[in-house]
């Protein structure tokens, strides 16, 4: 399904990077069919290709009509300039992938205006050990095949998840930028018990594992995530003063107000996009 398929990504920074790495490693799609382009940073170029094996070219060395599946992974602020090249070059069959927080599947699919198959992924950076959570919410000229094929590709990186389109604010703020909470989180436990005097090594281990184990318990039970807790937690004992902390920090309403500013910034992204004459003002 995949072995013939050439996919182009546009913008070759971390996220196209992890995405490529997680592809890679899966052997379904060869390397060599795999194209990372830039707008002019062709050291960087040069590393992806030593690196993952893939082909690097900037914007203009790139042969749109070669690819079979184009990801659109610029920061939101380039789009206009991509959809703008790309609209007088893409073909009806080509699939368009755009992995741009905030940027909607119609807003896309107005700025290309010839019914291109247009899908909204939302992954994020452990893509690049194929430990993602990714949403996909498709266009309206997306295929069953399409579809499929889209899903194989994105099964790479990790996990897949079809959403409502009026969902991806959300999961982006939970899943695309999930991620920086727990590095965040886990800065904070690696230089506590440092402070304290725990060998270095075993803190960045330990800290990570019990993330890890943690995660698994929630992924291989149903278990809801409020009785996990409760069963660490003895009456009176180190994880109740510890939790207690947490709760007169407010540590619950500082992770919910996390996702909810991610959530917000992701929407302002989509309303900033435009003004009324329909070009970008966001910078
Ligand atoms: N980082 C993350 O964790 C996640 C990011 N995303 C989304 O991925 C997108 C990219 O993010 P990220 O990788 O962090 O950004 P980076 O800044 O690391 O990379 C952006 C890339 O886009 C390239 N670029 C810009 N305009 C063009 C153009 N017209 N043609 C070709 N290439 C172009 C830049 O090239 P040059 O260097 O030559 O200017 C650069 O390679 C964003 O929209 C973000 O919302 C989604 C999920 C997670
Ligand atoms: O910070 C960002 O805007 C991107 C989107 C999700 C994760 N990183």
């Amino acid at each position: 399904m995949l072995k013939n398929k050439t996919i182009g990504f546009i913008g070759a920074g971390s996220m196209a990077e992890a995405m490529i790495s997680g592809i890679v490693s899966s052997d379904l799609v060869p390397s060599h069919q795999i194209i990372a382009s830039n707008r002019s940073n062709v050291k960087r170029l040069s590393e992806l290709e030593t690196c993952y094996g893939i082909k690097g070219l900037t914007k203009d060395q790139l042969a749109i009509n070669e690819l079979d599946i184009i990801v659109l992974a610029m920061k939101p602020k380039d789009i206009d300039v991509a959809l703008e090249s790309l609209q007088q070059q893409l073909q009806p069959h080509q699939l368009v992938l755009s992995v741009i927080a905030g940027i909607s599947t119609t807003y896309i699919e107005e700025k290309l205006r010839s019914n291109q198959p247009v899908i909204r992924v939302m992954p994020n950076t452990s893509s690049m050990i194929g430990e993602s959570a990714t949403a996909l919410s498709l266009g309206t000229y997306v295929t069953e095949e399409q579809t499929k094929i889209s899903q194989k590709l994105l099964c790479t990186i990790g996990k897949v998840y079809i959403i409502a389109e009026e969902h991806m604010d959300v999961f982006t703020g939970v899943a695309g930028s999930g991620p920086a909470y727990f590095y965040y989180l886990m800065e904070h436990m690696e230089r506590t018990a440092k402070e304290a005097g725990l060998d270095h090594a075993v803190c960045r281990d330990a800290v990570a594992q019990t993330i890890l184990g943690a995660a698994k318990m929630m992924l291989q039970n149903d278990e809801e995530p409020a009785s996990l807790r409760k069963r660490v937690t003895s009456p009176n004992g180190t994880t109740a003063a510890g939790i207690e902390a947490l709760r007169s920090y407010g540590g619950g309403k500082a992770i919910s107000e996390a996702i909810k500013g991610a959530a917000k910034r992701s929407e302002e992204i989509s309303m900033q996009m435009l003004d009324e004459n329909n070009n970008l003002v966001i910078n």
